[in-house]
């Protein structure tokens, strides 16, 4: 640690610090106890570009000579190639805060650090970036908790955790979310990892366990005939898209033969045109999906020539650095609020379904407020009271109470009990539904929305999520003995489940919740 700080080294008092001409709206001020700072001359937006600027790089070997026995080092930092680097401009002036405000992203091309406000900011607030966790000097905010505002700034800061996770806080993770909103992360990065719904295809491969299907094909045993023949089977009917991951003619030497349809949709072999004298049709196994890696296109071709796609339908979509921060901030939600229901003495256990990232989702959804539950099965006695049943309930029951159509309700046929409608006795197939509850029974989808929660769902919860057709869920802490997400079970993962959402485990997960105590005994549902 050095010994002076930067305080220290400007007799800078607030009066004496230079003008500043950003017309981003920063200034230069002083704060007692950290130097000179960078304060918001105006109220700033979220993800408002406040400040470029350029470094000044030094070489390692240079540095380790000279730089770092300066005052120098107060202000450089390691560049990812290994030099020192010094950023010019306002760069330098941004102290560090352990709540910062600001998320700064390296331009390596043009040698430039780019600063962004990460939240809302008033008029005279300091701007402020974050370090990391190795400080050279003595932060005079290090024990400050966090205000409320601060707290509740949405997902732009890099807040800590809370207190008891503030020690273990991920420096990866801290890394991760600090930079531009909108560059893509690799899959590799992401702070959980998804559990995989559908076999690929080395799997498939690994076990040679190509997935067919019986179709009708029929030998062309003068080649001419070809084309006649594929123009007849474009108007026979006989064509469906299903067929479309297959190619339509298999040559073998001077063999040629076309396929025609699936046995399911003819069960007797096709009419075939009079006059070009081809044999009967006879019936052959097909692979019944796309071929998603070379190794797949081998074992499949084998069978019937096979399309060759390496993106398949349903790969995992990319995840941008702003939407990590959404899901990392719903995260803490979560936790919190199983903090919160374990002082009123719940189980610690909680979801919650924020608004959507995507402003074209929040739009589709309708979904402009998130809603959180905890587990209350403790103080209603009742074993289904789990937080994945209540959060689902709440929404159901707030869109019912939002719509306010006076058709609404009549036009609403009785509703069909279902799992979500286990907890409420006013709905069984005896009693006649109350008008909300007859609302609730269709208020209950989760199309599109994404749900988080400290543990992973019971095999009920994963049933009933599978039921209300979530998006995606990410847990925390996987259930050994009761998850339906994955431990015990994966219920999205079931053959002939109408719907899979996806699953994210969460990498430190069982951390933060035993750092949190919202852990709860693995053999409990969650
Ligand atoms: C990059 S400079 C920031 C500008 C500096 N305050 C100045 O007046 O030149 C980093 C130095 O600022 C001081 N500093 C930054 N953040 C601080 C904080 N939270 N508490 C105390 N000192 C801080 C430390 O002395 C540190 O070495």
């Amino acid at each position: 640690m050095l010994n002076k700080s930067a305080a220290d080294n400007h007799s800078t008092s607030e009066c004496m610090v230079p003008e500043h001409l950003n017309s981003t709206g920063c200034r230069i001020g002083y704060a007692e106890g950290k130097g000179r700072g960078v304060y918001a001359s105006r109220d700033l937006a979220a993800h408002s570009v406040i400040e470029i600027s350029p470094v000044l790089l030094f070489s390692a070997e240079e540095y380790e000579k000279h730089g770092k026995y300066t005052v120098l080092d107060h202000y450089t930092f390691k560049w990812r190639d290994g030099r020192m680097a010094l950023a010019l401009g306002l760069g330098s002036l941004f102290n560090h805060s352990p709540n910062p405000n600001v998320s700064y992203s390296i331009d390596m091309v043009t040698e430039s650090i780019r600063y962004t406000t990460a939240r809302r900011i008033h008029d005279g607030e300091e701007l402020c970036i974050y370090y990391g966790h190795k400080l050279w000097f003595d932060p005079v905010d290090a024990e400050s908790a966090s205000t409320s505002e601060e707290k509740d700034d949405g997902w732009g800061g890099l807040p800590r955790l809370d207190d008891e996770g503030a020690e273990e806080f991920d420096e990866e993770l801290q890394q991760l979310l600090n930079g531009n909103a909108s560059d893509v992360i690799p899959e590799d990065q992401l702070p959980f990892s998804r559990i995989k719904l559908l076999p690929d295809d080395e799997e498939e491969d690994e076990f040679s366990a190509v997935r067919t299907e019986r179709a009708w094909a029929v030998d062309i045993p003068e080649p001419r005939h070809t084309t006649t023949m594929l123009k007849w089977l474009k108007t026979s009917g006989l064509e469906t898209p299903s067929m479309s991951h297959l190619k339509r003619i298999r040559r073998e030497g001077d063999k040629m033969t076309i396929l025609l349809t699936f046995a399911s949709s003819s069960p007797d072999p096709p009419v075939l045109p009079e006059g070009v004298g081809l044999p009967d049709p006879y019936l052959v196994d097909v692979p019944r999906s796309v071929a998603l890696t070379l190794l797949s296109l081998k074992h499949k071709t084998s069978y019937w020539p096979t399309v060759y796609a390496p993106r398949r339908k349903g790969e995992p979509e990319l995840w941008s650095r702003g939407k990590v921060r959404w899901a990392y901030e719903a995260m803490r939600e979560v936790v919190q609020e199983a903090k919160h229901a374990a002082e009123q003495g719940e189980l610690p256990i909680a979801s919650y379904v924020p608004v959507p990232y995507e402003a074209e989702l929040r739009e589709a959804t309708q979904m402009l407020d998130p809603h959180l539950a905890h587990d209350t099965r403790k103080s209603t006695c009742h074993p289904l009271r789990h937080s994945v049943m209540n959060v689902v309930r709440t929404i159901a029951s707030h869109r019912a109470a939002e719509d306010t159509s006076p058709t609404a309700a009549p036009q609403l046929a009785p509703p069909t009990p279902s799992l979500l409608d286990f907890g409420n006795p006013a709905i069984s197939s005896k009693s006649s539904p109350s008008r909300e509850d007859r609302q609730n029974g269709s208020h209950y989808l989760l199309t599109s929305l994404t749900l988080f929660t400290t543990h992973e769902p019971c095999i009920m919860c994963s049933m009933a999520l599978l039921h209300s057709r979530v998006k995606e869920i990410f847990y925390l802490v996987p259930m050994a003995k009761t998850g339906g997400c994955g431990s015990t079970t994966c219920v999205p993962k079931l053959d002939g489940v109408n719907h899979r959402y996806g699953i994210g485990l969460w990498k430190n997960g069982q951390k933060w919740a035993e750092d949190s105590n919202v852990r709860v005994d693995g053999a409990l549902d969650a």
